[in-house]
């Protein structure tokens, strides 16, 4: 199965489990990959046959800014489940960090894979 990649991709959101963090935004890392055919897009040269990474990139950012979630595993599942639906995803691998919870680490987060991978992938 081909993948959509989008790397380290900034955001600014509400998210912890203390007082504290819930009047602060704070900066979450995310690494995705979107399993897809690219060949009909790549066949056209053609954008509208893909997935297109600045749009869903977009829709993350908005997403980030709706939500206020206290745990990383609920952004994660959340943001999943609106993925496969939106954007018609079949499967996806995604990984959440929130570098600076924990200094003495460089990062830490969730990483989930959801859906089903055609056959042989
Ligand atoms: N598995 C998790 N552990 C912790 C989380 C989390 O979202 N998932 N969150 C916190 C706090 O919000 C922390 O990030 C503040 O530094 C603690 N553990």
């Amino acid at each position: 199965m081909d993948r959509i990649l989008i790397e380290s991709l900034e955001l600014e959101t509400v998210i912890g489990v203390y007082d504290w963090e819930r009047t602060i935004q704070q900066r979450l890392t995310l690494d995705l990959e979107l399993g897809t055919d690219i060949r009909p897009a790549a066949a056209d040269d053609d954008l509208a046959k893909t997935l297109d990474y600045a749009a869903i990139s977009q829709r993350i950012a908005r997403f980030a800014d709706e939500h206020d979630f206290a745990l990383v595993e609920t952004f994660a599942e959340r943001l999943a489940q609106l993925l496969m639906e939106e954007f018609a995803v079949p499967w996806l691998r995604l990984t959440l960090r929130k570098p600076a919870a924990v200094p003495a680490a460089a990062a830490v987060g969730v990483r989930i894979e959801r859906g089903t991978r055609p056959e042989g992938t």
